[in-house]
């Protein structure tokens, strides 16, 4: 019996990645950066063992279907080769995150089954080469290993294409994201189906591949610099690109709801008025709000006259992932 647990928290990419150079490795087409936060995680155990008939998984205390099971037994199956190791396992993960939230956390799950199976097993991988077992997990899963700012360099092969931490002299602590918490309907295109069809159909895709490169040089540098509006303005149009490659795919979709584009506005108008806020949107209909602690007082009061306090999480700059057997 093999026994390992780990915790991992949740990023957010303010430099997307959407859209896979090769499907089964999980290479990106272009760098992505985020940053890690620490409000909302996932912790994950793993339990290999001989008296397992197949690989179950449970999350929040419920058994997941065969479908949902997909992803887990797809990554439990490399590392058991890894290991020349032949059990089933038993994976059990909590999410951490606030139960409205509707948060995607496949991010924070596979990075903490990546964290969890190499103390198990003994892999004794280093960061860099967790990264690489973790986005073969899930692409964004590779940046969790990391706390604060994180680069996923895209590479062109297994071996070249994982997440390292980019040293913004504790700057990501002044900084803030707020969720809003749009009624969540459930997601009808996962971000795997959707960043697959937009790649195979989306007459903006391209150009999309060739924006987020340059918008990922002006991000690093906004970072460097510690200029806050510099990086949330490139934040914010890199999302809005990502979001129109959707609207050119075939069939065409968006992720966005009515009150996603409320929400929108909303900090638009904030904006103007003096207050420096940023948004971007991932797949699905909540918005995120990037601010400057000093300023979360002032926005959340202009937010709370569209958003009730259920709807509103502020989460900050959280670590990398943390083994916890
Ligand atoms: O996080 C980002 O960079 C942007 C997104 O969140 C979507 F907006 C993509 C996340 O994709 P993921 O779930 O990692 O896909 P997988 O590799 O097919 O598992």
């Amino acid at each position: 019996m093999f026994k390992g647990k780990a915790r991992a928290y949740t990023n957010i990419a303010l430099i997307k990645y959407w859209g896979k150079e090769n499907q089964a490795l999980i290479l990106p087409k272009n760098n992505s950066l985020s940053l890690t936060l620490d409000g909302f995680y996932t912790e994950t155990e793993v339990l290999f063992t001989e008296e397992a008939t197949k690989d179950c998984f449970y999350l929040d205390g419920v058994k997941q279907s065969e479908q949902a099971t997909k992803k887990v037994t797809t990554f439990l199956n490399l590392v058991r080769e890894r290991a020349n190791c032949p059990f089933f396992a038993v994976v059990r993960s909590h999410n951490h995150v606030p139960t409205a939230a509707g948060l995607a956390s496949s991010a924070s799950g596979l990075a903490a089954l990546a964290g969890a199976c190499n103390q198990a097993l003994g892999l004794n991988l280093a960061p860099k080469e967790l990264s690489k077992l973790a986005r073969r997990g899930s692409g964004s899963a590779c940046r969790s290993i990391f706390g604060g700012f994180v680069e996923w360099d895209r590479g062109d092969s297994d071996e070249t294409s994982y997440a390292l931490p980019i040293d913004a002299q504790g700057w990501e602590q002044e900084l803030a994201m707020i969720f809003l918490l749009i009624n969540d309907q459930p997601k009808d295109v996962s971000s795997r189906e959707g960043m697959q069809r937009t790649v195979e159909t989306s007459a903006f895709y391209p150009q999309w591949v060739k924006e987020a490169q340059a918008d990922l040089h002006i991000a690093k540098e906004a970072i460097q610099h510690h200029d806050f509006q510099k990086l949330g303005t490139v934040m914010e149009a890199n999302a809005l690109k990502m979001h129109a490659t959707t609207l050119a795919a075939v069939p065409p979709f968006t992720y966005w709801s009515p009150d996603s584009l409320r929400a929108m506005n909303l900090v638009r108008s904030i904006r103007q008025a003096g207050l420096f806020c940023y948004f971007t949107m991932d797949a699905g209909p909540n918005v995120k709000v990037l601010c400057q602690k000093k300023d979360i007082a002032a926005i959340f009061e202009v937010l709370s006259s569209t958003f009730s306090d259920q709807q509103m999480v502020v989460a900050y700059a959280g670590p990398g992932i943390e083994l916890l057997e």
